[in-house]
């Protein structure tokens, strides 16, 4: 008998989905928005060696009832929504999808970085209001971006390519802080390595891109808001998670920072009454910092290649706990 994978979300195109189905049986929950709750969803768990997906969470208390689990594979380089320690000591591998999504997630956040400084969402629904009646004058006018500073807070996959492109497509000076420093980034691309309250009181953009761990959680509270220049532009590529966002919204109201470009939230999918939406100082985007076609289709071709090597016994190509495994 075939073992069973399950499918719990959305995030496969056919022909890779039609890979594992020509291998194992499937279990699809991609149809349903929360699959945990759906119909049969349990039993499946109590079944599966595999499982494949993103955008659900896996407490250690949904681990336990996968008894037979092998191999779980995220469609996502973060995995934040997963209890590593807990699979890790049940021997479960994680995979993951780091590098096919690090370019286009650094020119998710350089679209950030180019829209709140020259105001690009509220200036196009001005056109589109009907507003632009004569030429703009000093109430649409924006920062520059290029010859600014830029403060990177993660100077990991991604981090780098924000800072290539910042500092070799604008001519930016890049400063950073990272959990550790990172010697060849520095000689490569020129960057200067800072104090995180450093980089605060200095950068004119602050650009994070560090995973959502225990560590990094609220990262940028009040105190982080209040060290950030008045004309600062804060963006978040990261997780909702590093951001206190009642200090944020404080900081905007109280013009501490300029304006800020997110791409993600605490608690997701977020509603038009949140409170950082709706306000011309704040770029606010759905999460899609890996959302185009051909990177979300090599996102999924890694993670069912993950899957497959995992759960054939090869090495899989991106493993996230591989180290603990081999404790
Ligand atoms: N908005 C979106 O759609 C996307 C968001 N992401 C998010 O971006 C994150 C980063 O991805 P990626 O660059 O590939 O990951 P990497 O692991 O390559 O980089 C993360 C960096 O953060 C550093 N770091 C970790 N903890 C801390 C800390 N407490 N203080 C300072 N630095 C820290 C790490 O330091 P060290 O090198 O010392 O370990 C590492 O350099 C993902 O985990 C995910 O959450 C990713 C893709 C898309
Ligand atoms: O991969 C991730 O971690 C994301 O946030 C979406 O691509």
């Amino acid at each position: 008998m075939s073992s069973t994978v399950l499918v719990f979300s959305d995030s496969l195109p056919d022909d890779q989905k039609a890979r594992l189905a020509e291998r194992y049986t499937l279990a699809d929950f991609s149809a349903y928005d929360a699959p945990s709750t759906a119909p049969g969803f349990d039993d499946a768990l109590a079944r599966a060696r595999g499982a494949i997906g993103v955008s659900m969470r896996w407490p250690a208390e949904t681990i336990e009832r996968a008894p037979h689990l092998r191999v779980l594979s995220s469609v996502s380089v973060g995995v934040d929504a997963y209890d590593v320690a807990a699979l890790s000591q049940r021997g479960i591998a994680l995979g993951h999808t780091p590098d096919v999504l690090t370019d286009t997630t650094a020119d998710t956040a350089m679209t950030l970085l180019l829209a709140t400084a020259r105001r690009v969402v509220e200036l196009a629904e001005w056109v589109r209001a009907g507003q632009w009646t004569a030429p703009v004058g000093r109430d649409q006018f924006g920062v520059n971006v290029h010859h600014k500073r830029l403060g990177i807070v993660g100077m990991g996959r991604i981090g780098q390519a924000i800072a290539r492109r910042a500092a070799f497509g604008f001519g930016m000076e890049v400063v950073y802080h990272n959990r550790s420093r990172k010697p060849e980034a520095e000689d490569e691309i020129g960057l200067r390595y800072v104090e995180f309250d450093e980089l605060l009181a200095d950068a004119d953009f602050v650009c994070v891109v560090v995973p959502g761990t225990d560590d990094t959680h609220h990262m940028f509270d009040e105190a982080a808001f209040e060290r950030m220049a008045p004309h600062a532009i804060f963006i978040n590529i990261a997780r909702g998670s590093v951001v206190d966002e009642n200090a944020l919204v404080a900081a905007l109201d109280a013009g501490g920072i300029r304006a800020a470009g997110l791409d993600v939230f605490q608690g997701e999918p977020i509603g038009a009454d949140h409170p950082l939406v709706g306000r011309n100082d704040v770029v606010a985007l759905p999460h899609i910092g890996s959302a185009t076609f051909e990177t979300r289709y090599d996102m999924a071709r890694l993670a069912v290649d993950n899957l497959i090597a995992g759960l054939e016994g090869e090495p899989m190509p991106a493993c996230y706990n591989a180290a603990d495994l081999e404790l």
